[in-house]
């Protein structure tokens, strides 16, 4: 791991080709995340947001450009990524635990210090309790911090994050962004958020990017001043310099 980039997307292009049509989703997108920073994208719907984050994931091929992770180019998925979604995905007929320790099955790391870290991390959701339980017997909040915990357990040095929240009511959305944030600063973790809420991308990200247009390009990137960033996403929202980021923010995304 020689890059001094987490990511570098570059001079990114992606058509999605299908008998009827060509949707061009993404133009000449390019830019760079550093380890252990917190990037969001917002920008309206269908400006390919989502195109970009399963592009890093490596779910298809971009049709032009490239995608490096840590100086390696993305040639399909990769364990550097977790990737979490709206949808939680676990699996009704296995418990909470052994949902958990999916993934560690699949890359076949299922270590007993691996599976030991998973418990851990969910003790940190404070969901202990639920390690026997089946998926079924779990509210939606819960749910989503099971599958925050399956995407952390296998230790993958980026988060993938698409919406991972939107469906939560605003109580379970806001204890799960502080859980997520500390969990990112504590492993120091770098982490891509495709997220419609402004206010979550200001309270949880470093830098925001706005893409725009179809197809998308970049618009603008900003920074969140320190002074937001050093503080935990719900006490965020209260400092002064929120609202008038939010006001930009949501200037640029709604620009014509
Ligand atoms: N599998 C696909 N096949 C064809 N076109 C697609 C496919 N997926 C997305 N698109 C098109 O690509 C463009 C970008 O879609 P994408 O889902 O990436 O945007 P988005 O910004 O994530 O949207 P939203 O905010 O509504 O989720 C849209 O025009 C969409 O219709």
């Amino acid at each position: 791991m020689t890059s001094p980039y987490a990511i570098q997307v570059i001079n990114l292009t992606h058509t999605y080709i299908s008998k009827k049509e060509e949707i061009v989703a993404l133009k000449s997108v390019s830019f760079d995340v550093s380890p252990s920073e917190f990037v969001a994208l917002v920008g309206s719907s269908g400006c390919g947001k989502s195109t970009l984050l399963s592009l890093i994931a490596g779910i298809f091929p971009s049709t032009h450009g490239k995608i490096l992770l840590y100086g390696q180019e993305v040639r399909g998925p990769t364990p550097l990524t977790g990737y979490m979604l709206q949808k939680d995905g676990l699996l009704e007929w296995r418990t909470v635990e052994q949902n958990l320790t999916l993934g560690l099955e699949i890359q076949r790391q299922a270590t007993r210090e691996k599976i030991a870290h998973a418990r851990f991390l969910l003790g940190q959701m404070g969901l202990s309790h639920v390690l026997h339980h089946f998926p079924s017997q779990l509210s939606g909040g819960m749910r989503q911090r099971v599958a925050l915990v399956r995407t952390l357990a296998v230790q993958p040095e980026i988060l993938l994050l698409d919406e991972p929240f939107s469906a939560l009511d605003i109580q379970n959305k806001l204890h799960l962004e502080e859980l997520l944030i500390q969990v990112l600063r504590e492993h120091k973790k770098t982490a891509v958020l495709v997220t419609h809420d402004l206010e979550e991308a200001i309270a949880m990200a470093d830098r925001i990017i706005v893409l725009g247009g179809q197809p998308g390009e970049i618009r603008r990137t900003l920074e969140v001043p320190d002074e937001i960033r050093s503080l935990s996403p719900l006490k965020a929202r209260g400092h002064a310099l929120f609202r008038p980021l939010f006001e930009e923010l949501w200037r640029e995304v709604e620009r014509p």
